[in-house]
């Protein structure tokens, strides 16, 4: 069974095409390119998915999720963070209803 390990080694390989060629690396060539055309992809990805849904093949859904957490992690690693930090905001929340979370909130001006 694949294990949230790859993730781990993502991130690691991600980290590493900071200083990689753009021209043999897709992930080293987005850094360079910027946020605008990072976010612009993550944006793209996000729309795949949802379409993917809708056509209700599974393994398309699978790729086009696959696609957006990649770009996502592009994104994250371009902030100088990683999918542990998520992985640790996710580990924080577990337990805590998402209905019981909203409700405690200070009520808004
Ligand atoms: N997981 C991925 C991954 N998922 C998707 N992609 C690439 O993301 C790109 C965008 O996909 P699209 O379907 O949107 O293709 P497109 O419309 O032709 O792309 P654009 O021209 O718009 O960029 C494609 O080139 C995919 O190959 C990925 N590229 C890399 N990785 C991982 O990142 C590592 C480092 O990659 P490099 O930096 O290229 O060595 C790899 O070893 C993999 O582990």
């Amino acid at each position: 069974m694949v294990s949230a390990e790859i993730l781990e080694r993502l991130s690691a390989t991600l980290a590493s095409r900071r200083e990689a060629d753009p021209s043999t690396s897709y992930v080293a060539k987005l850094f360079h390119k910027g946020q605008e055309a990072i976010l612009k992809k993550v944006g793209e990805e996000a729309v795949e998915t949802i379409m993917a849904a809708k056509d209700g093949d599974k393994l398309h859904l699978v790729r086009e999720v696959a696609d957006l957490w990649f770009h996502t992690m592009v994104l994250l690693a371009n902030e100088g963070l990683s999918a542990e930090d998520v992985l640790a905001e996710l580990a924080r929340r577990e337990g805590i209803s998402g209905i019981e979370e909203k409700a405690s909130r200070p009520a808004q001006d």
